[in-house]
């Protein structure tokens, strides 16, 4: 029985693309398959990418939370609903593909209580640049010739953002020629391979659930 995956999305769907190739005709097929997309970003790409897939889509919007009920209780209930959201789909994995919201314990714990896993790709190395903007920071960083190299990774998801026990690593050097948009091509090359190979790794069992 192939696993189902629930995958979050708030922009272009790249790595999500990679995993619906993986799963059609890739080391995921017949281990896995997306059975839901849910984005928190009406404009996001990845929607329409999966649309053609055939793969159900939907759209969680913070705003609407915020205008009604204000900044802190907003984010409360649009935590409490996602959380609603994913337990109902029940998958066997969900995955972060991109996905720009913080996941508070509102929701984490509902996951945890259905025992329902989370991982989340994240465009830097271990305790390097955890949250938003981590290729930008990286890249000044070896500008600054603090570094010489970044990488990216998957990690379970916990509550201290991009803390989670990692996964998989792949390390990218940063070369003087580099400028910020090839270094993020190459990391966005690698992500997608990463990605994949830790869903197939999962699944199978490979990689033992936390
Ligand atoms: N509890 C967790 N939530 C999330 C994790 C995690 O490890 N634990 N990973 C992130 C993905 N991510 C980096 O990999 C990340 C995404 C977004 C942010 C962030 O600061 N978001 C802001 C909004 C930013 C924006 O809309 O541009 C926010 O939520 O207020 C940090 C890290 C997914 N969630
Ligand atoms: N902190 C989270 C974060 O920065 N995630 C990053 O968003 C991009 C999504 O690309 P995509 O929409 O083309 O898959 C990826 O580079 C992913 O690592």
């Amino acid at each position: 029985m192939a696993a189902s995956l629930l995958v979050l999305i708030s922009g272009s769907g790249s790595n999500l693309q990679a995993i619906i190739d993986a799963t059609q005709s890739g080391i995921l097929k017949d281990k896995a398959v997306v059975k839901h997309v849910l984005s928190n970003r009406k404009k996001a790409f990845g929607l329409e990418r999966a649309a053609k897939a055939g793969i159900p889509t939907s759209v969680h919007t913070l705003l609407p939370y915020k205008k009604e009920h204000g900044d802190e209780e907003g984010r409360r209930l649009f935590d409490e609903e996602l959380g609603r959201q994913l337990v109902e789909h029940n998958p066997s994995l969900i995955v972060c593909a991109g996905w720009m919201h913080i996941l508070s314990p509102i929701v984490l714990n509902q996951l945890s209580a259905h025992n329902i896993p989370i991982i989340n790709l994240h465009p830097a190395l271990p305790n390097a640049f955890n949250g938003i903007h981590a290729i930008e920071r990286a890249y000044e960083a070896s500008r600054q010739g603090k570094i010489n190299e970044t990488g990216c990774m998957v990690h379970w998801v916990i509550a201290e953002v991009d803390g989670g026990k990692p996964i998989a690593i792949q390390r990218i050097p940063i070369t003087q020629d580099d400028t910020v948009d090839s270094l993020e091509a190459k990391i966005h090359a690698e992500e997608h391979k990463l990605l994949v190979q830790a869903i197939h790794d999962i699944v199978t069992g490979a990689v033992p659930r936390p």
